[in-house]
């Protein structure tokens, strides 16, 4: 493995993050040093795609049996929010007699704010069960199956609340006898704070007034695409929930807790979890990935989340010189165009260090990354959430390119035999995607 001493990797960050062989990177050898960094693929800057994104037929309004949850008395029947209306006769009854009254109209904020997610901070990632289990000799945790069906058991138990109709996830080894990832691994689609990375803002959240599902034309969270997308104000997500236009690296902002409209709301997908079976199984030659279960997965799909620690970029930094030493990298770059758009500056704040989990890298990926927006206001923090980009065969392993979105001709092939090397002030790795178009390089 060569000295990071002595081999100053190339820079893939902030604006000069792109290609392997852009001149911007190039141009940046010479720059601050870093280590080696999945990218959101900032290549384009100018994108104005909407334009000839299919726009989404107008829809007759729903007359059907909505579920409102902007009416006072749908959300005292989804309980918890006491069954007090303010608008009721009763209310006044109540209220004399010390009940608080509390009218959803009126008290929207406060109630979301009541039962917001809580921000989970990176030093309370859970790790007690994987203590015990380390703690256990490794003839212990192999018995009868031992240690794959406690880490499946604890993926289900993580993401039970996040994506409830999720089918389970199975971890299968033909490869050789390591169980499972490794015990540090601890999958999850939530995203941990790290310190000096600010919480989500709630206040700062801004909500649509819609009641039952959103039309685009008339909600405020399909505005919020205005600012990057020429176009109809739509919501990039189809009727079916398929999300639309994704090579053109489109941000999506998701309805959230503070708005008006209904869990059935077209633009709420990743919000409502993964639907489709997927499998963390071992590869001959990429440790483990992510692959498709026994059902043919469609394209433009919600898969999961690239999820893991939020950190500020000097944080990720240190960590990359880390994983550098044993061959890995499970950072990426919060560097989308759209981010650098709106705060106007081409440095990367965050990055995200999945260590915990990850998708293999493809030169010819069958899923892309996209930055989506629940509940966060803060541009720089979208959740990294994994799209397919085509219908996905059983069994198909599930890989993005860790490269962004670059162009064949921004990569250069390397036919050389040798496991490592530089190229451009960075140190690569062969890739083994398998795909025609591999680029023969990945960074570790
Ligand atoms: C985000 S992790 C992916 C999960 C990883 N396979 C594991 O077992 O933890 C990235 C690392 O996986 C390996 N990897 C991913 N894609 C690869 C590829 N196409 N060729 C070679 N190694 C790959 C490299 O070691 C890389 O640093």
């Amino acid at each position: 493995m060569p000295d990071e001493d002595e081999h100053p990797v190339r820079p893939l960050s902030g604006g000069w993050n792109r290609g392997i062989a852009s001149s911007e990177a190039s141009s940046s050898a010479s720059g601050p040093r870093r280590s080696a960094r999945l990218t959101s693929g900032s290549a384009r800057s100018s994108v104005e795609p909407l334009d000839e994104v299919e726009k989404p037929r107008r829809r007759l309004r729903r007359r059907g049996p909505i579920v409102r949850t902007s009416s006072e008395e749908d959300v005292a029947s989804q309980g918890g929010i006491s069954r007090l209306s303010g608008s009721s006769k009763y209310a006044k009854i109540f209220e004399e007699a010390g009940f608080e009254s509390i009218s959803w109209r009126r008290d929207k904020g406060r109630i979301a704010k009541e039962f917001a997610p809580i921000a989970q901070l990176a030093e309370n990632i859970p790790h007690e069960l994987y203590d015990q289990l380390n703690s256990l000799p490794p003839s212990a945790r192999r018995a009868g199956n031992m240690q794959v069906l406690v880490f499946e058991a604890e993926i289900r138990a993580n993401t039970a609340e996040d994506e409830p109709n999720a089918p389970p996830i199975r971890i299968i080894n033909d490869v050789d006898d390591e169980p499972t990832p490794p015990l540090e691994f601890f999958y999850s689609n939530l995203m941990w704070h790290g310190k000096g990375v600010p919480k989500p803002d709630y206040d700062a959240l801004q909500g649509c007034s819609c009641s039952g599902p959103c039309e685009p034309s008339s909600c405020a969270c399909a505005r919020k695409h205005k600012d990057y997308c020429k176009g109809t104000p739509s919501f990039m997500y189809d009727k079916k929930g398929k999300v639309r236009a994704i090579d053109d690296e489109l941000p999506i902002f998701e309805c959230n807790m503070n708005c008006g409209c209904s869990d059935d709301c077209p633009n709420r997908v990743v919000q409502h979890g993964r639907q489709h079976e997927i499998m963390i199984k071992k590869t001959p030659n990429k440790g483990w990935g992510i692959f498709a279960g026994s059902k043919k997965i469609p394209a433009h799909t919600y898969i999961g989340v690239y999820a893991g620690e939020y950190l500020m970029d000097a944080d990720g930094e240190a960590r990359g010189k880390i994983y550098n030493k044993f061959g890995r990298t499970y950072l990426f770059d919060v560097d989308f165009w759209h981010v650098k758009k709106k705060t106007g500056h081409e440095d990367v704040r965050y990055c995200i260090d999945a260590y915990h989990a990850g998708n293999n890298h493809s030169c010819d990926p069958n899923c892309a990354i996209v930055a989506v927006y629940i509940n966060e206001a803060n541009v720089e923090k979208p959740l990294l959430a994994i799209f397919t980009k085509r219908e996905i065969d059983p069994g198909q392993e599930l890989c993005f390119s860790y490269m962004g979105n670059v162009d064949d001709s921004d990569i250069e092939s390397d036919s050389d035999d040798d496991d490592d090397d530089t190229f451009g002030g960075g140190v690569y790795v062969k890739c083994q995607c398998g795909a025609a178009n591999c680029c023969g390089k990945m960074w570790k």
